[in-house]
């Protein structure tokens, strides 16, 4: 169309070219007449031409419309339609006469009007069809009474705002009154609802005959969870503990479930040798004769030895390889001079023999495991990322623990290592963080730790470090039944894994301690 145009508006300008130039010569009229006939032929053809291409186009154009407003009615996008329109026909309309230009645009006018209006009409049939949905919804949840529907409302928003807090048994109970339309329109929403609730909390809580709400169910579970937080937050103010365990129940439990670990194959782990004895005898102790020997352990409270080559008591801190900053925590709490046990247990484990102390409570049996431990933690690699403790103290009791924690920290702190306590009957969540940050030291009860080992897949933390274990109150934790777990943990140790079935360690003889 284009083109032709081009043609026609030449051909024009040739014409009026030639109207100028026009001579009076009877050849040239001849010629003349010859050029107008032509021309005229020409329009008229072009004319021709131009009706039946238009004529063929407005049929195209009309069915394109046709298939294009079925489309865009679909789609609702008004200016596709319009750029769409305007793209496909621009060579068109440049081709085109004003006055079919002017009929033209008339035309499509028309047809975006019409386009327009059926699309309002359309948006209004979707606007009332989604407003009857509504109606429909709303109508199902009307109760007769309006003061029962506004307190039908309230629940159910409290409800859909639990269920965003509290997670899905709230969900589940909100989703109900959906299904429940489904199932019998004739029933009572509010009711149906209600009973649903009071259903799901009776399979709870075990009782069908009592009413309560999946509210007081969630409040039930959060609870314990928050005040387990609060007990682990205030760990290291002991006196913040509040003692409501019954430790004798837990243990009970904890052998009556049997939890042990997986047997470690050891020939597939890689152990590095470790340096255990660290006891320098001063030349005072060498002096010192059986007789006088003897003649001190009995002044030390009459104490006994078993065992090849026993090396002989201490007398002072200084003889038993204490550095500076040991001494001066000593010096700090007074503990002026080793007591009975620690003068004897003490060079005895420093020499990295294996002892079994028995002594009185409050003999300080404690600071007599503590004080080699931290020599022998000193001289071992530091830790590394992913490795467990070097040394776990098991104890049968939660408060043994947390006092044994609180005393090693005395000393752990300035000597720049970490002390992590962990037992049963509070939340794991802060221990297992504990652990993941890496102690040097656990102080633990066997049952808890056994847990913390066990959780995530065993990347907690591990005892492929451990060369440095206490068992506290040994006899106590095996009358609590302990001993399989005390087992299982040794198995897992690195240093005590050929210990297990020496009978000296799980020696029935162990009875009193205290
Ligand atoms: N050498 C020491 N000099 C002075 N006080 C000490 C010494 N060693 C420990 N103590 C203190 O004696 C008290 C009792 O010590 P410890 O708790 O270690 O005794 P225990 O034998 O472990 O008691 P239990 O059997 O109850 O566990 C603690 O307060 C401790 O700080």
């Amino acid at each position: 169309m284009g083109r032709d145009h081009k043609e026609h508006k030449r051909h024009r300008s040739r014409s009026k070219e030639r109207k100028r130039s026009r001579s009076r010569s009877p050849r040239d009229r001849r010629d003349r007449d010859r050029d107008s006939r032509r021309d005229r032929e020409r329009q008229r053809d072009y004319d021709r031409r131009g009706d039946d291409k238009m004529r063929d186009r407005e049929k195209q154009r009309d069915a394109d419309n046709k298939q294009r407003q079925q489309e865009t009615k679909k789609e609702s996008k008004s200016a596709v339609f319009e750029m769409e329109e305007s793209r496909n026909d621009i060579d068109d309309i440049l081709g085109m006469k004003d006055v079919d230009l002017e009929k033209e645009m008339e035309r499509r006018r028309r047809n975006v009007e019409l386009w327009r209006a059926k699309k309002k009409k359309d948006e209004l049939d979707q606007a009332s069809e989604a407003s009857d949905d509504k109606n429909r919804k709303k109508k199902a949840w009307n109760l007769d009474d309006e003061d029962d529907e506004d307190e039908f409302d309230v629940l159910s928003q409290e409800k859909s705002e639990k269920s965003t807090e509290n997670g899905q048994n709230i969900e589940k109970i909100d989703k109900k009154p959906v299904k429940m339309e489904e199932e019998d329109e004739e029933e009572d929403p509010l009711d149906a609802f209600m009973a649903e609730i009071s259903k799901k909390n009776a399979k709870k809580s075990g009782n069908s005959g009592q009413k309560s709400s999946g509210v007081v169910t969630i409040i039930q579970e959060e609870k314990p969870e928050k005040e387990k937080g609060q007990l682990l937050e205030n760990e290291d103010n002991m006196d913040m503990v509040i003692d409501d365990f019954d430790i004798e129940t837990a243990a009970a439990s904890l052998c009556h479930k049997g939890r042990m670990l997986a047997a470690t194959d050891h020939s597939k782990v890689y152990y590095r040798k470790f340096k255990k004895n660290f006891y320098i005898e001063t030349e005072e102790i060498k002096r010192m004769s059986k007789a006088e020997v003897k003649a001190y352990r009995d002044e030390l409270d009459s104490i006994t030895v078993k065992g090849i080559d026993v090396p002989k008591p201490i007398k002072t801190w200084a003889q038993c390889g204490v550095n500076l900053k040991m001494m001066n925590v000593l010096k700090k709490y007074e503990y002026t001079k080793p007591t009975s046990i620690q003068a004897q247990a003490i060079p005895s484990i420093m020499s990295g023999r294996d002892v079994i102390g028995i002594a009185k409570t409050g003999s300080g049996k404690t600071l007599a495991f503590l004080l080699p431990m931290f020599r022998h933690i000193l001289d071992q690699p530091e830790l590394e990322e992913g490795d467990g403790p070097i040394a776990v103290i098991l104890a049968p009791t939660r408060e043994l623990a947390m006092q044994t924690y609180k005393e090693a920290n005395k000393f752990a702190k300035v000597l720049g290592l970490r002390v992590a306590c962990t037992y049963g009957g509070v939340g794991i969540s802060e221990q297992i963080a504990d652990l993941k940050r890496g102690a040097e030291i656990v102080v633990c009860t066997p049952g808890r730790m056994i847990d913390v080992l066990a959780a995530n897949s065993g990347k907690v933390t591990n005892l492929r470090r451990v060369t440095y274990l206490v068992l506290d109150e040994a006899d106590r934790m095996f009358d609590k039944g302990f001993e399989p777990q005390v087992r299982s943990l040794l198995t897992v140790s690195y240093g005590f894994r050929e210990k297990v079935e020496e009978k000296k360690v799980f020696s029935r003889k162990i009875k009193k301690s205290g």
